[in-house]
């Protein structure tokens, strides 16, 4: 394909509720989308940069400029520009896996479009249809969480995954537990808020029969969340710390991961997650597809990864309507707990334009 030029567009999502982590509380989801445009056809990308470096070290504005300045230009001087050739376009540029996978997802979306090829099918998706859990954020009280949890039961949600933090973690879990039974499939998230020397106060997580335990620790501290493995009985899971095939070979040889949370955005694309995914079942790790508060977009594609076979645990891949009044595409709802993958071709969904007109709020054209 010849690549005549990317639109970067920001977009402002307003959240139908503030969604509170240990790193700090989301109102409106500031998102930069790309729209790739070739001799062949038009793709989308979603770059799940936040708008503050508070998740990663990658925030949305520093996307726009290392896209502007570096990767797309990087682009113009790849002869047969497709999906694979992105990431070795790209290789020399160290870091910003975020706004790397916008751009690749947004050629590969372009490349399958073209060839009538979905994203499930290149990716190697085996289900028509995924079981989703939904991430629950820290509340004011435990009532309100237990409202909050009692409504994403009824909406028919297959997992329950409470953010937690030092000061809310083993008493929002023993209520869950007490109000809805040991039987709902429960997991947490820390997002790196707790050290080793909160290991002991971890392990009174142990008797409440989590799936898992998400990133408790830095994403640096790898020997840490093996040293807290030995000490605690529930699962270890990872997120910020695998960024890539290779770290999460490292970290499950290191013993600090049982279980892996996948995000195609902080890892570098669709194609570096279906390694991670390779990786982790050769070692009988199972994966879940994790969210970052996705559009239609980025949602599509993240089911499509979702369907592939060692997905075995549901994943963050929510309904449209977990954060979003109205999405700016078909918008994904949940059926019997599961959402289905797309089926045409690329990421088999577009903006919806009056709606992505609606929460535009800049949009620059770089041409080739
Ligand atoms: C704003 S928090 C985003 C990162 C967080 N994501 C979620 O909790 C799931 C968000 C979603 O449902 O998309 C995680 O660390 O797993
Ligand atoms: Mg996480």
């Amino acid at each position: 394909m010849k690549l005549s030029g990317v639109e970067l567009r920001l977009i402002s999502m307003p959240l139908v509720a503030p969604f509170r982590t240990s790193f700090g509380v989301e109102t409106t989801r500031e998102i930069l989308l790309l729209r790739a445009v070739t001799d062949e056809a038009e793709g989308w990308g979603e770059c799940v940069a936040m708008s503050d470096p508070l998740y990663s070290s990658e925030y949305v504005h520093a996307a726009v400029d290392v896209l502007t300045r570096f990767f797309i230009p990087a682009l113009a001087d790849v002869p047969e520009l497709d999906g694979n050739a992105v990431a070795p376009a790209l290789a020399k540029f160290k870091g910003h896996r975020m706004a790397k996978a916008a751009l690749e997802t947004a050629v590969l979306d372009a490349e399958l479009r073209a060839q009538g090829r979905s994203m499930g099918r290149e990716l190697g998706a085996v289900r028509d249809r995924v079981p989703c859990g939904v991430s629950v954020g820290i509340m004011d009280s435990i009532d309100e969480l237990l409202d909050a949890v009692g409504g994403y039961l009824d909406a028919g949600y297959l997992r329950i995954k409470l953010k937690i933090e030092p000061g809310w973690d083993i008493a929002p879990v023993r209520a869950v537990r007490e109000r809805f039974g040991d039987e709902v499939l429960l997991q947490v998230d820390a997002n790196t808020a707790y050290t080793m020397a909160d290991a002991r106060h971890l392990a009174g997580l142990d008797p409440f029969g989590l799936l898992l335990i998400e990133q408790p620790f830095d994403e640096e501290d790898v020997l840490g969340h093996a040293e807290l493995a030995r000490v605690v009985s529930t699962p270890v899971c990872l997120d910020e710390s695998i960024t890539s095939a290779r770290a999460a070979a490292d970290a499950i040889r290191l013993g600090a991961c049982q279980i892996v949370n996948i995000k195609p955005g902080r890892v570098g694309g669709y194609l570096e997650a279906r390694r991670i995914h390779d990786v982790c079942s050769a070692n009988g790790v199972a994966v879940w597809a994790g969210g970052m508060l996705e559009t239609g977009i980025g949602r599509a594609a993240n089911v499509a990864l979702a369907a592939l076979p060692g997905f075995t645990v549901p994943g963050d891949t929510s309904a449209s309507d977990r954060y979003y009044r109205t999405d700016i595409t078909e918008p994904f709802v949940l059926d019997q707990g599961h959402l289905a993958v797309p089926t045409g071709p690329g990421i088999g969904v577009t903006p919806i334009p009056d709606e992505l007109a609606a929460v535009t709020s800049k949009v620059d054209w770089l041409p080739l």
